[in-house]
């Protein structure tokens, strides 16, 4: 039987007392799972994730493997339920620098040796050259930096569960509302090559999922992109009116 990694009971996370982004959210990530979250600009599908990664306030109950986020620590809980941001290019200094500090954690720490070369070897994979690593976040464009954020994730290999946010503007070969992606457009024309990074990226985060050797057992993955949910989706969920509703397939 599929093992149940995270469930979510009651979530709801408010603007201001009485003003609910979403209300009485219940689901349940199993391993093997790819959960893709759509819903329109503004429904509460980042709210969702941040709620999860125990980065927002909100009420109600988080399980993961049975226990309460607090049972591990937030910041190890973190680490295991690992939230990608939109966007990265908002944080100070360079990708390396971040990466000597994350990797730092005692978090991190307590669970493997962690070799700061993985996340750059990840990295490399999906086009990302090494000289990146050393410019300031703010340098490099969206896709760029959503890969590098998402390299960090994946080569630190404590992650469970990969809470994916608004991935789909690594694939600039389809339709997405991002807002930055007019911005994107502008800094790096659409190749066919980024169309195929992005399947590159895909591929390999569904094949860690798959692997038995692997930490990485599920992602909850928010995404604009039809062609890429039907790729990578194994459940649907929508948010409309505040509520979470199951689809059976994407629609
Ligand atoms: N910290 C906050 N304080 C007040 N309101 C917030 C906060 N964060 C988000 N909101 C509001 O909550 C609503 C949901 O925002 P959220 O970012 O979760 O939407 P989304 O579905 O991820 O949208 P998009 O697809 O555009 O990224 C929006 O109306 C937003 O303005």
């Amino acid at each position: 039987m599929t093992e149940t990694i995270l469930e979510v009971h009651n979530i709801g996370v408010y603007q201001a007392p009485g003003q609910p982004i979403i209300t009485d959210v219940n689901f349940e990530v199993r391993e093997g799972d790819i959960v893709i979250l759509q819903g329109k600009s503004g429904a509460g599908k980042s709210t969702l994730l941040k709620a999860l990664a125990h980065l927002t306030l909100y009420e109600g109950e988080i399980d993961y493997r049975g226990k309460t986020p607090q049972s591990y620590g937030i910041p190890n809980y973190r680490t295991r339920v690992l939230y990608v941001p939109q966007r990265p290019s908002l944080l100070p200094g360079t990708p390396r620098e971040f990466l000597k500090v994350v990797t730092g954690f005692k978090s991190h720490k307590s669970q493997h040796t962690l070799d700061i070369h993985e996340p750059i070897r990840v990295g490399k994979a999906w086009g990302i050259e090494e000289e990146l690593w050393d410019r300031n976040w703010s340098n490099l464009s969206g896709g760029e930096s959503q890969r590098v954020a998402l390299a960090i994730a994946v080569g630190m290999r404590t992650a469970e569960i990969l809470l994916l946010d608004g991935m789909s503007v690594i694939n600039r070969g389809s339709v997405t509302f991002s807002i930055i992606t007019p911005l994107l457009y502008l800094l790096e024309p659409t190749s066919a090559l980024d169309a195929q990074t992005s399947i590159t990226v895909e591929n390999y985060l569904t094949q860690l999922t798959k692997s038995p050797d692997s930490n990485l057992k599920a992602a909850v993955w928010i995404t604009h992109s039809p062609d890429q949910s039907k790729r990578v989706g194994t459940r649907f969920l929508r948010i409309a009116d505040g509520t979470l509703r199951e689809e059976s397939s994407y629609v």
